[in-house]
């Protein structure tokens, strides 16, 4: 969606007729926008964007042929959509716009809340005048505003609870479909920046999880080295046991082979070197945390043959799953927080990288990368499940992928291996 787009509501509460028209800012000229008019007691949803400005125009009555203004003109009145959400626009009496959002819903229950205590408060001075001392009054005072607010952000956080759980109940049943939809292109990014020469799309940034996508990330050469190295190396993936090992899962039908990287031969311009280097620097650029290569995971090379449309036996796909926990709960030091998926080599049908709760989807182009992180770098809490993730079943052609998942909190001593799948370092396991 684009970040400047705004729905607005537009009610009519004037008692009289009115139209709106968009006010072009280059020529002035004027574009309507209700038609239908808008009758008193009606309203009009409009589709539009920040810094629109509209006129707000009285109709004449169709009985007298005039409008209700001094000398019988025509009133207008104008406003202009800002970046607040929720707006609604109030024609009043006289074809005065009263125009509120989300800010002044805030401002206003946060005054009325202010204005109940202080009549509370009044009360209990004008009961008890002699009784009442400052700390008294403060703390009555406070004590009423303490309540007024933790009953507003209970309301809010059960709100969005439900919405959550609305969405994430949308995200599975939509997953197969998106999937299976051939259709389906990648989403459109909010914005697009460019990242050494690379034509980088900022799908979702919020406090806790970022998703870009990165054209040309790895090349030709590159994905040959990889590939060369994992040939040999390729086995069964595994997912995490849930009690701290790996197993073998329907739920990951892949091959993969882990590709250590010679750090030593960076300086005579190693291929592997050269692109694990390159995602350090990106995940660097994306997040503040100046990860280094010490103690960090190897290089994945992952890959999944289609075997045709009409083939019955389960496809080789990654069900959708977090790459560390995604439960909002506070990061823990050694684990996961950023993910770069980079595609070797793409599948003609099937094999997308579907962020199922983000409704992200991305069709893998050849040679371009997928980074994503999950962790909020200003309070270090853990995205909570927007980042959870998938690779769609592979139907026709293969798909050859090179993962890195990159920790916050190793170094040579306290490398990635000293943690167990769920994040526990062994050596803490074994003396529980
Ligand atoms: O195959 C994909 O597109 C996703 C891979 C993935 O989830 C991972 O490597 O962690
Ligand atoms: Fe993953």
């Amino acid at each position: 969606a684009n970040s400047h787009a705004r729905s607005i509501i537009i009610a009519n509460e004037s008692s009289r007729r009115v139209e709106v028209h968009w006010v072009d800012p280059v020529s002035g000229e004027m574009v309507i926008q209700s038609e239908p008019d808008i009758l008193d007691g009606a309203s009009l949803n409009l589709d539009s964007y920040v810094g629109h400005t509209f006129e707000v125009r009285e109709l004449p009555a169709k009985k007298t042929g005039v409008c209700a203004g001094e000398e019988q003109t025509c009133r207008v009145d104008h406003f202009t959509v800002s970046s607040n959400n929720d707006q609604v626009i109030i024609i009043k009496d006289g074809i005065k716009v009263d125009h509120t959002d989300s800010k002044t819903i805030a401002s206003n229950s946060a005054k009325s809340l202010l204005s109940t205590c202080r009549s509370t408060v009044q009360k209990q001075l004008d009961n008890n005048p002699d009784l009442l001392s400052i700390p008294t009054i403060l703390d009555s005072f406070s004590d009423c505003v303490e309540q007024g607010i933790v009953n507003e952000i209970e309301k809010a956080n059960e709100e969005i609870t439900f919405q959550a759980s609305v969405r994430t109940e949308m995200g599975e049943l939509l997953e197969d479909y998106a999937c299976a939809d051939e259709k389906l292109n990648t989403t459109e990014p909010i914005r697009t920046e460019s990242w050494r020469d690379k034509k980088v799309g900022i799908m979702i940034e919020r406090p806790s999880f970022k998703i870009h996508t990165i054209e040309n990330f790895v090349t030709h050469e590159e994905c040959m080295a990889v590939s060369e190295m994992a040939e040999p190396l390729l086995e069964d993936a595994e997912v995490a046991d849930g009690s701290g090992g790996g197993q073998i899962s329907e739920n990951r039908k892949a091959k993969q082979a882990a590709i250590a990287v010679d750090w030593e031969k960076e300086a005579e311009g190693d291929l592997i070197a050269q692109l694990s280097r390159r995602v350090y620097d990106y995940v660097n650029h994306a997040l503040p945390f100046e990860i280094k290569e010490n103690g960090q995971e190897e290089l994945m090379s992952i890959q999944y043959f289609g075997r045709g449309r009409d083939d019955d036996q389960p496809r080789d796909q990654y069900m959708p799953h977090c790459d560390e926990d995604c439960t909002g709960m506070a990061f823990r030091p050694g684990t996961r927080m950023a993910t770069i998926v980079m595609y070797c080599e793409v599948p003609t049908v099937g094999g997308a990288t579907n962020f199922r709760n983000a409704m992200v989807h991305i069709k893998p182009t050849k040679h371009a990368a997928t980074f994503f992180s999950y962790i909020d770098p200003v309070t270090m809490m853990t995205d909570s499940g927007f980042t959870e993730h998938s690779g769609c079943p592979v139907i026709e052609g293969n798909k050859k992928i090179v993962t890195q998942w990159v920790r916050l909190g190793v170094d040579d001593e306290t490398p990635w291996d000293s943690f167990n799948t769920l994040g526990v370092k062994i050596s803490d396991a074994e003396n529980q």
